[in-house]
């Protein structure tokens, strides 16, 4: 048996249908071209039948050199009681130009009557005379038989005819579409099984949907039933709950499936994809996402991290690197000796497993986290509190006091910050405004510390992130602040903890001057 795959990826098109995503044609154009990249075998582009969008992807898409992928438009099979050649959308396929062209069609036999409302016979003759159409115009054709599962479910011998049809026209392939996503496993696999025994593995594809929570499962399924054309897209978007999630699809494939793709060599770089297209999409990576989420090899609990620095796979079930991905160490209350060891090589920092120091430092961590710190995204204090325990701690400058007033002033709000400290022992007494207390307070404690650190200068706050903690205590809950800070080469975060959310925000930005002071 083969054990090559073709990878189609429909991002681009139903990936868009998803709530939330949508691309510009200069978007789509560019996926293209890193699909292209990537590996891919098809990718789908659009809808030209749908939209003036993916008309004008289309027609600039025609202009890519791509290497090794080839385009699809999609659309759906002539309407019924229409010829081929007098169907609009048949049409502007055609006018799309591209080499490939997916169809859908109707397997079910609920969706003939009722959406088409027209017979089985004719919907037999859509299917088959718009694909011999599009052939005829020497294009490839897939054909995407919709609800499948459920038409087979409901009428075997009417859901293999529909795809009979399809293949007498002259489709390369037979998609199999899960297009509801309420199947499981077994039934996957054994209509697949199917479908391969009548048409061959060659001639089948599957494309599935997430409904279930199973996208990726019943795909795998359906491959192992003989599928040799995988459908799927990037970090799962798509109709309703998303599509099989190729990012999550590909490592099992190819890792643990031993199925191989033109794309498998580049599987160290699906971290990064991931990654780009959710810049793209403006989503926010999901840290969670198997394989290349931020959390997927990340180490909280102190047992694991010990074992998992003996023997990597003691709790990685792959090579991170394999995917392009790392394995982290994370620093909680459920830290011990070696967590904290492992987060301080991170940072740069050999820690000795045995220095007397390392028992402070565990105990006040954890005391820390019980009062409402977090170090998961703060390795800047995380840092400052190493050095604290090994003696290396400098003083850069006393503070004496701070104070913040806030006012409304028609219709207007600003802040002004007052700071006294004493730097190099010269007093230094600021005051500095903004239209927000925490900016306020960063100006002014720069000001104070300008002349002796003008390195300061190029340190920038990026992010500002508040969390109430004990929520039930209304107005005297304890608050987290996590500040990111940053100075062009590098970004690190600080966090701080206070009943008052300006000392909150004092900590956390106070750490992160010292910090870079540390650093530098
Ligand atoms: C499972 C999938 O993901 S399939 C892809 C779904 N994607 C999309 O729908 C996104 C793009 N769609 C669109 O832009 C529009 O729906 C269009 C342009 C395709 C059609 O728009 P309209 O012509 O205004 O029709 P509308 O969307 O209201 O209804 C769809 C029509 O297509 C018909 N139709 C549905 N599937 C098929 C099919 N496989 N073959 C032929 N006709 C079909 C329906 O019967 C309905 O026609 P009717 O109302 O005369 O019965
Ligand atoms: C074709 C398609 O997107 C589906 O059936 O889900």
């Amino acid at each position: 048996m083969s054990t090559s795959l073709k990878i189609y990826d429909t991002t681009l098109r139903d990936g868009t249908q998803g709530e939330g995503i949508s691309f510009s044609v200069t978007d789509k154009l560019l996926i293209a071209q890193k699909l292209d990249q990537f590996g891919v075998d098809y990718i789908e582009g659009g809808f030209p039948g749908s939209n003036p969008r993916d008309i004008s992807f289309f027609a600039e898409a025609k202009k890519l050199k791509l290497t090794h992928a080839k385009l699809a438009a999609f659309g759906a099979t002539r309407r019924a009681g229409v010829k081929p050649e007098e169907d609009a959308q048949l049409r502007t396929l055609i006018e799309s130009e591209m080499p490939v062209l997916t169809i859908v069609g109707k397997t079910w036999l609920m969706h003939v009557h009722e959406i088409l409302r027209t017979t089985p016979e004719e919907n037999l003759a859509m299917i088959e005379d718009s694909v011999r159409y599009l052939v005829a115009q020497g294009r490839e054709v897939i054909y995407d038989a919709e609800h499948f599962f459920d038409g087979y479910l409901d009428n075997s011998d009417y859901a293999l005819r529909t795809l009979e049809a399809a293949a007498r026209g002259g489709a390369s392939n037979l998609t199999l579409c899960e297009t509801n996503g309420g199947k499981l496993v077994p039934e996957v696999h054994k209509i697949a099984a199917a479908a391969v025994a009548r048409f061959g593995r060659d001639k089948v594809g599957v494309h599935c949907h997430n409904d279930s929570g199973l996208g990726v499962a019943v795909t795998l399924a359906g491959v192992d039933a003989g599928a040799s054309l995988v459908q799927g897209t990037m970090n799962g978007y798509g109709e309703r709950v998303g599509n099989a999630n190729l990012v999550t699809l590909l490592p099992n494939l190819f890792l643990k499936m031993g199925r191989t793709a033109n794309c498998a060599k580049n599987l160290k770089e699906l971290r990064d994809l991931s990654l780009f297209f959710d810049e793209l999409a403006n989503l926010r990576p999901n840290p969670k996402a198997p394989f290349v989420g931020q959390s997927a090899f990340a180490h909280k609990g102190g047992l694991h991290a010990n074992a998992a620095q003996k023997v990597a796979r003691s709790y990685e079930h792959i090579d991170p690197a394999l995917v392009g991905n790392r394995t982290r160490v994370l620093v909680s209350d459920m830290a011990g000796r070696t967590s904290l060891t492992l987060k301080a090589r991170e940072l740069g920092i050999e820690l000795d497993e045995r220095l007397p120091a390392m028992k402070g430092l565990i105990d006040e961590l954890k005391e820390r986290e019980f009062r409402g710190y977090e170090y998961e995204a703060a390795d800047a204090s995380f840092r400052l509190l190493i050095a604290k325990w090994l003696g290396q701690q400098k003083t850069f400058f006393d503070v004496e006091n701070y104070r913040v007033i806030i006012e409304r002033h028609n219709n207007q709000i600003w802040s002004e910050a007052t700071v006294k400290l004493t730097v190099n022992g010269e007093a230094m007494h600021t005051v500095a405004e903004a239209s927000g207390p925490v900016g306020a307070l960063d100006k002014a404690l720069r000001l104070a510390l300008a002349k002796a650190y003008p390195q300061l200068q190029t340190m920038s706050l990026r992010d500002y992130k508040v969390r109430i903690l004990e929520s039930n205590q209304g107005a005297g809950s304890r608050t987290r602040v996590l500040i990111e800070s940053g100075n062009g080469k590098k970004i690190w975060g600080t966090v701080g903890v206070s009943d008052n959310i300006i000392d909150a925000s004092w900590e956390a930005l106070r750490d992160s001057v010292e910090y870079m002071l540390m650093q530098s």
